[in-house]
């Protein structure tokens, strides 16, 4: 008999006032990357996102992302494809020691009014391993085949 151990970190989430209600950010299938996240606006005031513009909409929650991770917010491909929506910093960086209301940055890309009703499904957060680096300054770059080509210097 095979044992499974669960090796996945754990997410602790902590419910702000706001976020009374509302179900836990979760995977939608069984190989999702994102769990999606859901607008924690008042259901009696739908944010209204105008084209051209940009909101921070809250998700009710602290995310305490684990030591050694970072969540990354995106953006879900329908409400970008069908709406415009996306998130005008994607992906955003939530740092492992942020204790603060995650929030997503949604800019509206269409040409029509986005409303944002309270448990919308607006974004999705991705678990991913990060590291940092020592850094330390030195006086001349390795040389490279590549060198100093970019943008575009391998042709299309
Ligand atoms: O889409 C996002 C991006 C960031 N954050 C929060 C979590 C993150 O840890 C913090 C800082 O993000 P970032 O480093 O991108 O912003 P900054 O402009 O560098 O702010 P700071 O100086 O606070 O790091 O803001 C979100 O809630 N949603
Ligand atoms: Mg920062």
């Amino acid at each position: 008999m095979t044992i499974h151990h669960d090796t996945r970190p754990t997410l602790n989430l902590i419910r702000l006032p706001n976020g009374e209600g509302l179900d836990l950010p979760g995977y939608e299938s069984k190989g999702a990357a994102g769990m999606d996240l859901r607008a924690a606006v008042d259901d009696a005031a739908p944010l209204t996102l105008l084209p051209g513009k940009r909101a921070l909409v809250p998700t009710g929650f602290i995310f305490e992302i684990p030591e050694g991770f970072e969540g990354q917010v995106r953006p879900r491909s329908g409400l970008a494809f069908k709406n415009g929506i996306t998130c005008l910093n994607s992906p955003g960086t939530v740092d492992s020691d942020y204790r603060g209301e995650v929030k997503v940055l949604l800019v509206n890309l269409g040409e029509e009014p986005f409303v944002i009703e309270r448990g919308m499904r607006i974004a999705q957060m991705v678990i991913a391993p990060v590291t940092q680096a020592r850094v330390a300054e030195i006086a001349e770059a390795s040389e490279t085949v590549r060198g100093a080509g970019g943008f575009g210097s391998t042709g299309v």
